[in-house]
């Protein structure tokens, strides 16, 4: 099967700004592809060049087979955006914008199923205006996903979510990846990545530094890792290892069985894409 999206030599200027500065990027359909970069580093301009909405300056773009700088309403039904937060229609319910919404699509999904999914049915009859932030914002999800997409895009999902609805997200999101639809997330939260994403994209300066699995981004799951534990009498000891299984096991036979306050931690995502990050600076 071809790939979702096919993304070579893309550039993107704002007057002196290189927004984006030659970006390849190959996401197969049925992955969830995360990219992640700080403020400015140009990831909303490349998913808007990817979904239709913005021109590029230079480079080959290929979503769901098509040029989205040719976009047509056919090829963008097949699409789910959900983008910043918007504040129209304060007036309607959400049963009525989401179905106002489902009217645009010509397979859409049943609207109080959507509700459903994204965990509003008790606030079906509510209007817009009378909803939380992170209740708005799961509204904007359901917008997303009512026409049924092959290929969704979620620009900063849970900002504004408390940890229960978060969670609670992240197994819709798993739930629609488990059924085939392709995922492009940007996000700012690294559990949010670790989470959902099979791999992600660090963007900086408009250019990828680096694309791979959570789990092996920037030799990761290879990196040395920190053993520590409570040694009696003298407090908590710290050794870097290469192989922590060794350390592990020679502790526990010293200690007999247990060893006090052990922890094995590798470097954590946040770690492995601040460095990255902070050597582009
Ligand atoms: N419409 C615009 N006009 C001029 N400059 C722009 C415009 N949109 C973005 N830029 C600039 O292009 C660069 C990339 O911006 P972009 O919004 O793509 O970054 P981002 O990675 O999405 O950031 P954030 O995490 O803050 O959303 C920034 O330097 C920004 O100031």
């Amino acid at each position: 099967m071809s790939s979702a999206v096919r993304v070579s030599g893309l550039a993107k200027r704002y007057g002196e700004v290189r927004a984006v500065d030659g970006i390849d990027l190959e996401i197969e359909r049925g992955e969830v592809f995360a990219l992640l970069g700080p403020n400015g580093a140009g990831k909303s301009t490349t998913v808007e060049i990817l979904e239709g909405h913005r021109r590029r300056d230079a480079g080959r773009v290929e979503v769901l087979g098509h040029d989205p700088g040719r976009a047509t309403r056919q090829w963008r039904a097949r699409l789910g955006i959900v983008a910043q937060t918007t504040r129209e229609a304060p007036e309607l319910t959400v049963r009525e914008m989401v179905r106002h919404f489902a009217g645009y699509y010509p397979r859409p999904r049943d609207p109080d199923e959507v509700i459903e999914a994204v965990g509003l049915t008790d606030k079906t009859r509510t209007r817009l205006a009378g909803l939380s932030g992170g209740q708005r914002r799961r509204v904007d999800v359901a917008l997303g996903i009512v026409g049924d997409p092959e290929l969704l895009f979620l620009d900063e999902p849970t900002t504004g979510f408390d940890p229960e609805a978060r969670r609670a997200f992240w197994e819709l999101i798993r739930g629609l990846a488990h059924d085939g639809t392709t995922i492009v997330l940007t996000t700012h939260y690294m559990e949010e990545a670790e989470v959902l994403a099979d791999r992600v994209a660090v963007i900086a300066g408009g250019r990828i530094l680096a694309v791979d699995t959570p789990r092996e981004l920037g030799g990761r799951a290879t990196e040395v890792a920190e053993v520590s534990w409570l040694e009696p009498a003298e407090g908590r000891r710290t050794l870097r290892a290469a192989s922590p299984t060794q350390v592990v096991a020679e502790l526990a036979e010293r200690f007999g069985g247990e060893v006090p306050g052990l922890t094995v931690a590798r470097p954590t995502l946040e770690d492995v894409y601040l460095r990255m990050i902070g050597e582009t600076q």
